[in-house]
Parts: C-alpha cells; structure tokens; sequence
C-alpha cells in the first residue's frame, strides 16, 4: 500500500511547541525545516534541536527533514547532522535542485536515507526528468514561491504561470514512479481560495499539498482523499469488469460510461489509497 500524502505541513525545526504540537495534528507528513522559515541566527539552534525532536513518536506521519543547500554556511553541517537521522526521518528534502548533481552532492554525504528535491529554480524545471530520474530520489515538492520569485510572476488564482512548471515536474515524477507534492498556498485563513488550489493540483494529478498552517490540513485531506462516492463507483467499475471478462468481453459499461482494464486498474488505486489513509488514521 502506498504511503498517503494528502497534507504535507511545514515546521519550522526552531519551534519546539510547533514540532510537539505535530504529533497530534493529522498531518500524512512533516517537513522539518531548518531552511527558510528558519532565521539565521537560529540555525544551529534549529539543527540541534530537530535531533532531539525526532526522538518522539511521529505515528504514521513521513519525517522529513528539509535541508539548507550545500551552497551556504548552513547545508554542509545540516547534511551531516541528517546522515546520523537513520530511522528517524524517512528522507531529506534538498532546497532548489537544479541538477541531478545537486542530488550527488547530497547523496554522498547522506548514504542511507532517501531524497527529495524541492522543485523551485528555472533549470530545475528544465531538468525535471533528468532530476526525477535520479536513483536516489523519492520524491519531489514543488516550492511555487521561489519559482515565482526566479520567473518574475505574479500570483494569479487559477496559477496560470505556474502551470508550465507544475506540468512539467508532475510529468517527471509520473515517468519514473515518485512521489509529487503541490506548493504551499500563503494566505493560511483564506479557505475557499486553499481549496480551489487543492482541487487543482489533485485534478493534475498530484498527491498532495504542501501546508504552512494546522488550519489547513483538513481542506487538503478532504481534497486529496477520494469521497464515498468515487469509491462507490470504483468498486461498481471493478464488479461489472469482472462481470464483463466473466463472459468473454474486454469492455463494461456503468454509468453510461465504458469501463475497460486501465480504469479497473484506477479504480483499484483508488481503493488502496483509502484503505493506507484508513490505516495511518487508525
Ligand atoms: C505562518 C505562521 C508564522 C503563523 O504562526 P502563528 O501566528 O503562531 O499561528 P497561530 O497562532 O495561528 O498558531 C496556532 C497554533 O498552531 C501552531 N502552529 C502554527 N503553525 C504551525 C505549523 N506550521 N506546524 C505546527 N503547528 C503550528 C502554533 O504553534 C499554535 O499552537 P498553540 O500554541 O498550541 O496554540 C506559522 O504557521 C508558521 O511558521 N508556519 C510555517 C512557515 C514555514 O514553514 N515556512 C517555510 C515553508 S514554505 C516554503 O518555504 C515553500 C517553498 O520553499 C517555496 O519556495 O514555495
Ligand atoms: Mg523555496
């Protein structure tokens, strides 16, 4: 089964009440930042403290920690600090991966745990597929406000000029089978314009959302889970497939709508991603 990822919220590790208060939210996943939402004069505090943190019990929610990159004063020391973090985080999450040897450069010091990469610079989504190609990767998060700050944009409702570079990283991390996580949406109490963002990113297929706030992981979790009535349709589709080969035919139809062997595998996803949400929320 795999791993849920409907609400990805960030913390920021310099927030020891923040990193407790995880442990009860209803997150499918963490991101422990030691990067932006960090202050410089926090880091080291910051990276200290992430290690005792981590001694906790997360339950089911992925641990991962995001990383300052190796170009500042901060990323060699954090890197080092996440290589000693084996079962206690679930992977590292590298800022502004640009190529795929911003990834060597990582993998070489962290030699166990998996990588993700923050997808946020122009040449990263020019090398999307090469980056999502990486043997060492998991997956990927995309970071819309860097893009925005590097391509000049101006934030628009319907994103329309972060849709070339969202396409382009969701169709990298489809082609080689990783995970892919929508940015964050900045205005934490706007919760209508949080949900048109969600529908968005799981109607272009991503997994989930990237959060900053606890208010919002009950639109994104709703959003990005399927509703009893998808799955009420799922198990209809997989009944008269079945139904269908029983008598020799490759086609059914329900709904007035034809259901052949790649919707019944859809339909089967469907099924197993409530089942992992069920079970993380059990
Ligand atoms: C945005 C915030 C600074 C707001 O914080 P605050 O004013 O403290 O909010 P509240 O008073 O409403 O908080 C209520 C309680 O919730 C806890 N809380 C708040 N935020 C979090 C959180 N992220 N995780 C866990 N718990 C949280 C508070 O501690 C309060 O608890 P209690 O004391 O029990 O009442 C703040 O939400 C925040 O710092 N958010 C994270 C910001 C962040 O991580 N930014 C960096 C990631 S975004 C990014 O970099 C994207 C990417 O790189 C890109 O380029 O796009
Ligand atoms: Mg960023």
């Amino acid at each position: 089964m795999a791993r849920p990822y409907r609400s990805v919220l960030y913390i920021p590790a310099a927030n020891a009440r923040a990193m407790e208060k995880a442990r009860g939210l209803a997150a499918d996943a963490i991101i422990f930042d030691l990067e932006d939402a960090v202050s410089p004069a926090e880091k080291p505090f910051a990276r200290d403290q992430l290690a005792a943190a981590l001694q906790n019990d997360y339950g089911g929610r992925a641990r991962i920690v995001r990383i300052n990159g190796l170009d500042t004063e901060w990323g060699q020391a954090d890197a080092e600090a996440c290589a000693a973090l084996t079962g206690l985080a679930d992977a590292v999450l590298i800022p502004k991966v640009s190529s795929p040897a911003d990834l060597d450069r990582v993998a070489a010091i962290i030699p166990d745990l998996p990588l993700w990469a923050m997808m946020e610079t122009a040449q990263g989504m020019l090398n999307a597929g090469a980056i999502a190609a990486h043997p060492r990767l998991g997956g990927m998060v995309m970071g819309t406000n860097d893009l925005a700050k590097e391509i000049n944009s101006r934030f628009r409702p319907d994103r329309l000029a972060m849709l070339t570079g969202l396409g382009l990283c969701l169709l990298a991390a489809k082609a080689h089978g990783i995970t892919i996580i929508d940015g964050v949406f900045n205005a934490f109490k706007d919760e209508d314009g949080l949900r048109f963002e969600c529908e968005q990113g799981r109607d272009m297929g991503f997994d989930g959302k990237t959060l900053i706030h606890p208010a919002q992981l009950e639109i994104a979790n709703a959003a990005f889970a399927p509703t009893e009535d998808e799955l009420g349709l799922a198990r209809r589709q997989i009944e008269a497939f079945e139904a269908a080969t029983a008598e020799g035919k490759g086609v059914a139809v329900v709904d007035g709508r034809i259901v052949e062997n790649l919707h019944v595998a859809t339909a089967r996803k469907m099924l197993e991603q409530a089942q992992a949400i069920a079970a993380l929320a059990s």
